[in-house]
């Protein structure tokens, strides 16, 4: 390292402290690019003579003459025609500019390939044409600075210079919009950080937490305004914990952004921009590997929306638009480290003034006069939030307190099918890939996560190591172009108009999703629709084996919960399951009576979980609401098995879906020929699935069930094949099933008819 280098790194403190604004009055302008080279500083600092030597050292090149700086942020030697880009990913990336080194022709061709920098010898019109070149249209402070040439041309060590022409790469071009947004905000951060501007630490990091909320409604408040139809109208919503407070939560993709879809509300001139208070930022990071969205509405109170990102990637949705993930308010409170768990406050609302402007919207904003609240509190939030912080977690007067308790967690699941929400096809994106190797995605695939609610619906604590993760849950690195995505998740409105035409896309559409995800991991995850079976799915790793472990943990617990059925031999030998034992859940069914009595035992969380899961991350399933499930037990030195049944035709519903856990089988499909058509099968159902099924050899197909794999009938592999698993088709010692079905709740009078 040259000397001149070593002085630029030891003169990075001094430098950044020469970046720090003053705390009172207006936001103060963003230094330009060139003032953090010399002739910038200069501008910016004249009357401090004594700091202009360490500004200059703050520039250097490299061996083919490109400049770099040191980030006045985080303190890496970034080129210098990409800081603003370094400063707009929150200091997460060095960018590199692409190198052009062959001239255009007839540019530059009379120029001595290589020769010494010597200030001033390059006629200026030359150099601004060079200027002119780097980052065209997007980063005008680095094109058009006059400053920042002369900076390189008399700070940089003597090397050869050749005829570099820089070039945003797509990337880069992608992002440059930022940059704009960027400046706006910065203004207000660095007037937010007055207090820290002695320290030679990052900044950012040294935020008290009212700081980064306020911070963070700047931000937001940022991108309203033209920023706006960049958000697509959309929402923006920062979480951060005051329990957490430990001052991490912005900058370097250390914060916990929250972002909410950009399509809750229909009309584009409308956003409401949050941030809620009372979230801590490791929620997400505990939420996102688990792979467990939700379908709550995102502008029901109560619903959060949790992404991790930190503020500035949130400014620019294209980065996390595909990396949105709907977490339920127990799981991020129970993502807060257990000491710090409290009560569930009410949510409060930070919002900014500009944001909430046009017509109320969709379930949000339904009234006008909440509309104007949450803006007066919202702009009160802002303002507050240049003040210096008070000492102490007193939280900050422009809270809004948004009057709904958090729901309980029962409620939860009945919240996204009781609030007629109908999200559009941009709300759930299950995939977070497009910037799959961002680091402050958390969504990789060994990320650490966590697993299973206890019985009260809340999550016990991390797994010790990481589980990973199937990629279906978090698709890494090529779905972001993946549209078919939008054919995932909830609707809860399940039987409107157009519904069955809807549904029949999402069918669909399945195979082509799950086959992609599951190439992206390089294996073969899902088969869907049988080829030889029509309507049967199979998903593989539907439930990561550290959640396989907690279900069979709760099929076995020997305590005898509320809502727990216990294993009983009830199905043994006398029923569908021969030398099984079995437990249920939800309503009972009576095949014999043809009715469904009341709810025994009702689901408990962990299948709920499941069931949402599906809904959210199987199109195929996403009306499917079961009402009950039962276990089956298989144990191969018990000889168990499954004679082959169709389920009730009248009393279950068009979808039957099995969960295997522990271990493998071999389920036999067996076409029953004289259900193929016409007539109602179901008053004969019960007769015929005692006999056994005429068939030939072709019209039987087997398929193995994994253990964690969900199969999913329907149509004909439902209504016109049996299933059963022999004795000798356990592949594995033990197998336990979880098969779960809608129930139509048919009274027995009726049914006794
Ligand atoms: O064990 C299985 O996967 C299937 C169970 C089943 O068919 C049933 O319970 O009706
Ligand atoms: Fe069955």
């Amino acid at each position: 390292m040259s000397s001149k280098q070593a002085r630029g790194r030891q003169g990075l403190p001094t430098g950044q402290q020469q970046l720090s604004f003053g705390g009172e009055g207006p936001a103060p302008k963003r230094p330009k690019l060139s003032e953090l080279g010399n002739g910038g500083l200069q501008r910016q600092h004249h009357g401090h003579e004594d700091r202009q030597p360490q500004s200059n050292a703050l520039l250097h090149r490299d061996a083919t003459g490109s400049s770099f700086t040191a980030c006045p942020v985080c303190g890496k030697h970034v080129p210098l025609l990409c800081i603003n880009l370094h400063l707009d990913l929150g200091c997460a990336q060095v960018p590199t500019p692409t190198a052009v080194t062959a001239a255009a022709p007839g540019e530059r061709r009379s120029r001595a390939p290589a020769r010494p920098v010597q200030q001033g010898t390059e006629p200026q019109s030359q150099r601004r044409a060079e200027g002119k070149q780097a980052l065209p249209g997007a980063n005008g402070a680095a094109a058009d600075d006059d400053a920042e040439d002369d900076a390189v041309a008399t700070t940089g060590p003597e090397h050869p210079r050749s005829s570099p022409r820089w070039e945003l790469s797509p990337e880069q071009q992608q992002l440059a919009p930022l940059h704009s947004r960027r400046l706006a905000v910065e203004a207000r951060e660095q007037g937010l950080l007055a207090g820290a501007e002695d320290t030679p630490e990052p900044k950012f990091p040294l935020l008290g937490l009212r700081q980064q909320m306020a911070v963070a409604a700047a931000a937001i408040s940022a991108g309203s305004g033209a920023g706006a139809q960049r958000y697509g109208g959309g929402h923006a919503i920062l979480a951060y914990s005051p329990a957490s407070g430990d001052g991490r939560g912005l900058g370097a993709g250390g914060g916990t952004t929250a972002a909410a879809p950009s399509s809750c509300c229909n009309r584009d001139d409308t956003g409401v921009r949050c941030v809620l208070e009372p979230r801590t930022r490791f929620s997400l990071q505990g939420a996102l590997p688990r792979g467990l969205p939700t379908a709550a509405p995102p502008c029901l109170p109560g619903t959060v929306f949790a992404s991790s990102y930190s503020a500035q990637t949130l400014l620019e949705p294209q980065l996390h638009r595909h990396r949105t993930h709907l977490a339920k308010p127990h799981e991020l409170q129970d993502a807060t480290p257990a000491a710090a768990r409290q009560p569930a406050p009410p949510l409060r609302l930070f919002v900014d003034a500009t944001a909430v402007r046009g017509s109320p919207c969709c379930t949000c904003l339904k009234d006008t006069a909440m509309s104007t609240a949450l803006a007066a509190a919202a702009s009160t939030a802002v303002d507050r939030g240049r003040d210096p912080a008070p000492a102490g977690p007193s939280p900050p007067a422009a809270v809004l307190e948004v009057p709904v308790e958090m729901p309980p967690v029962e409620a939860l699941w009945q919240v996204p099918h009781s609030a007629g929400f109908k999200p559009s096809s941009d709300s759930y994106h299950l995939s977070n890939s497009d910037h799959g190797g961002d680091s402050s995605s958390g969504g990789g695939a060994s990320a650490s996560c966590r697993h299973g609610l206890n019985e009260h619906g809340l999550d016990p604590g991390p797994v010790a190591g990481n589980i990973p993760l199937h990629p279906m849950f978090l698709p890494r690195g090529a779905v972001a172009s993946r549209r078919v995505c939008t054919t995932w998740g909830p609707k809860p409105a399940c039987r409107q108009e157009g519904a069955e035409e809807e549904e029949e896309a999402a069918r669909a559409a399945v195979p082509e999703v799950i086959a992609e995800a599951a190439a992206v991991a390089g294996e073969m995850r899902a088969e869907v629709s049988h080829p030889a079976l029509e309507g049967q799915y199979l998903v593989l790793e539907f439930v990561t084996p550290a959640e396989e472990a907690e279900l069979l943990a709760m099929c076995d617990d020997p305590v005898l919960k509320p809502s727990w059925s216990p294993w009983i031999g009830q199905m043994y030998g006398n029923a569908t399951a021969q030398k099984t034992r079995g437990k249920r859940w939800g309503v009972l069914p009576d095949y014999h009576r043809r009715g469904v009595a009341p709810v025994e035992h009702p689901l408990p969380p962990l299948l709920r979980i499941l069931t949402e899961r599906m809904r959210v991350q199987v199109g195929l399933l996403r009306c499917f609401q079961p009402n009950e499930a039962n276990a089956i037990d298989y144990w191969r030195s018990r000889g168990s098995w499954l004679r082959p049944h169709v389920d009730d035709r009248i009393l279950s519903g068009d979808l039957i879906v099995n969960l295997s856990l522990g271990g493998a089988a071999v389920m036999t499909f067996a076409r029953e020929r004289d259900k193929d058509e016409g007539g109602h099968p179901g008053l004969q159902q019960h007769q015929q699935q005692q006999q056994h099924p005429r068939q030939s050899a072709g019209d039987e197909v087997r398929v193995r069930l994994a253990p964690r794999s969900l199969q999913i009938l329907s149509r004909a592999a439902r209504y016109s094949y049996t299933h059963a698993i022999a004795a000798s088709d356990l592949l594995d010692a033990r197998r336990v099933s979880i098969t779960f079905r809608r129930s139509e709740l048919r009274p027995f009078e009726r049914a006794e008819r």
